[in-house]
């Protein structure tokens, strides 16, 4: 291995997305001439462009994709290898490339994002939406669908079912209520008239960067094969590239075959139990089999009893941590989610190599208001706050666990509304310790307090309510709100002047 290794480089960080290139980011500007590679299994990489800090802790950005080339030109020191890691060695700090290159590190900052956590991995007709070229690959069969299925009820579930328009949808989930990774049924039920109406005609502009997809290949299959790597979810056959993230659909158009503009049915309760084609559905001797009617290539048969009948299953059902690479053969602790275990300064368990992003979990004793989902704002956070320890380490300076880790915070969109997530907005973890306040008026606002033991500890935002910072603060400063009761969403008390 030593006699191959082309160089040796202070900081190796692998993975071109939004974690991996914030941490790049931190790295080169704590210590210019830090002889610091990344290395990215695509030939884009994500950016933060137009950040803002739009209260202590939430944050709105947008996200570019762009040409490495753009970040070998902001930092001249930066050598970007094109190439996904094949091999980790730890115990002679080196890395392997797929085109066969052994380069060595002194730190390692794993970076590696998720994979869709797909229902039924080798049927072709289970599409998942991760990176650029799966969601151009959705959409290249969604443009000839009259039905879907979509499975799942987190995020891209919920952005789907909203945006999809010429096709009928089926939502498949798991609970009695829509959207349980985000909302509770309360703000489900908030929702839920935005799908059986028609969408804005002029939707709200959007102010993030839109993602373009181009024109498939000439020649590329426009049909289902059972080749995986026909659709392969990234920018290679098997490379996987960057995630998507806020307003991936925004470019690219969702629309189905048929006239109709949106037509969204919710299976609540079930999950999946069996995907068969047509023939498959024929020969099956069970009658419960027997579709509603037509003729369909896939029928998918869910716990509830029912079949339906459609042209393929969107597999909305959450990420896997990719560590595939850098498992074998090292000693990492592996969480249950299956991420590396980073402790509080993203340090994993092997020594000099840190993790950040989707591919790690973070398992140090959290903050009573913090909880991690795999989200694009904690991906930037981890991945800066990653170089920051690395510098640290290297630079013999102490640095203690940053801020952004005090309180969950998240703003994102979902059915045209403006959505904000504050602590343990859903109570987790709470127990029966814990009263919620709610206010609603529908088809304008939602807004639920999450009090426990007299103190604020959660909030979802729904709508223009502009409460999000008095609530920050609230939160933060574990103020005793007992005195206040319900009054403290009385719409006509000015909030925010209440607690100045
Ligand atoms: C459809 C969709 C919509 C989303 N919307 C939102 C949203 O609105 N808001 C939000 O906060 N979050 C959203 N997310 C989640 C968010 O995109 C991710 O949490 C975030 O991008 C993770 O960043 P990351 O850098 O950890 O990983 P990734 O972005 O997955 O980047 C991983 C990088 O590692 C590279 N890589 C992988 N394996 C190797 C290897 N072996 N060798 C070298 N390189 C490798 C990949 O090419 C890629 O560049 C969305 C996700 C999806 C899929
Ligand atoms: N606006 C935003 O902030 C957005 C964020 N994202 C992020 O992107 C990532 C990928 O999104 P997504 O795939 O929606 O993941 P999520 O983790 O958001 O949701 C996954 C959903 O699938 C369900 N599920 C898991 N396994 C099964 C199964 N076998 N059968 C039926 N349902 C199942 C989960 O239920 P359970 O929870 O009970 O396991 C959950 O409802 C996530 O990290 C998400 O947070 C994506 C889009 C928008």
């Amino acid at each position: 291995m030593a006699e191959r290794q082309e160089k040796t480089f202070k900081f190796v960080i692998v993975g071109g997305g939004i974690a991996g290139v914030t941490c790049v980011e931190q790295l080169t500007s704590q210590i210019p001439s830090g002889d610091v590679a990344l290395i990215t299994a695509g030939p884009h990489i994500k950016a933060v462009t137009n950040y803002k800090q739009v209260s202590k802790t939430l944050e709105e950005f947008d996200v570019e994709e762009k040409p490495s080339s753009v970040l070998e030109e902001k930092f001249p020191d930066l050598t970007v290898i094109h190439s996904a890691v094949k091999s980790l060695h730890t115990e002679t700090h080196s890395v392997e490339t797929a085109d066969g290159r052994v380069f060595g590190y002194e730190k390692l900052c794993i970076c590696s994002g998720g994979r869709p956590n797909l229902l039924m991995k080798e049927n072709p007709y289970v599409l998942g939406i991760r990176d650029t070229d799966s969601a151009q690959e959705f959409q290249k069969h969604l443009c000839k669908a009259k039905r879907i299925v979509v499975v799942g009820n987190g995020g891209i579930a919920l952005e789907l079912v909203y945006e999809v328009e010429g096709c009928e949808v089926i939502w498949a989930v798991k609970d009695k209520a829509i959207g349980n990774t985000f909302f509770d049924a309360g703000a489900a039920q908030f929702l839920i008239p935005s799908l059986e109406a028609d969408k804005p005609e002029v939707a709200a502009p959007c102010k993030r960067t839109r993602y373009t997809t181009e024109e498939p290949a000439p020649g590329a299959s426009q049909t289902f094969t059972a080749d995986r790597s026909s659709r392969g979810h990234g920018s290679g056959p098997t490379e996987p590239g960057s995630a998507l993230g806020p307003d991936w659909h925004e470019g690219i158009a969702l629309r189905g075959a048929q006239q109709v503009s949106r037509r969204v049915s919710v299976e609540y309760q079930c999950e999946v139990e069996k995907i068969l084609t047509s023939e498959e559905l024929l020969n099956s001797p069970q009658q419960t089999l027997r579709p509603e009617s037509g003729s369909w290539p896939v029928y998918i048969q869910l716990t509830n009893g029912k079949t339906f009948g459609c042209d393929f299953v969107v597999s909305a059902t959450g990420v896997v941590p990719n560590t595939e690479p850098f498992l074998h053969g090292n000693n990492f602790s592996v969480a249950n989610d299956g991420g590396l275990q980073v402790d509080d300064h993203m340090m994993t368990s092997e020594p000099d190599v840190y993790a950040a992003g989707d591919v790690c979990t973070a398992c140090w004793k959290h903050s009573p208001l913090w909880q991690q989902m795999r989200l694009w704002t904690q991906a930037r956070q981890m991945g800066w706050y990653a170089g920051r320890c690395m510098a640290a380490e290297v630079l013999s300076e102490p640095i203690e666990l940053d801020f952004c880790f005090e309180l969950f915070s998240h703003i994102t969109k979902f059915f045209n509304y403006k959505v904000v997530l504050l602590g343990k907005f859903n109570g987790q973890g709470l127990g029966p310790d814990q009263e919620l306040l709610v206010r609603c008026t529908k088809g304008q606002e939602y807004v639920k307090v999450v009090v426990s033991g007299g103190r604020m500890v959660g909030a979802v935002l729904i709508g223009e309510t502009d409460l999000e910072e008095t609530f920050e603060n609230l939160i933060l400063n574990q103020m005793d709100l007992t005195p206040y009761g319900e009054e403290l969403l009385n719409p006509n008390i000015d909030i925010e002047d209440y607690f100045d």
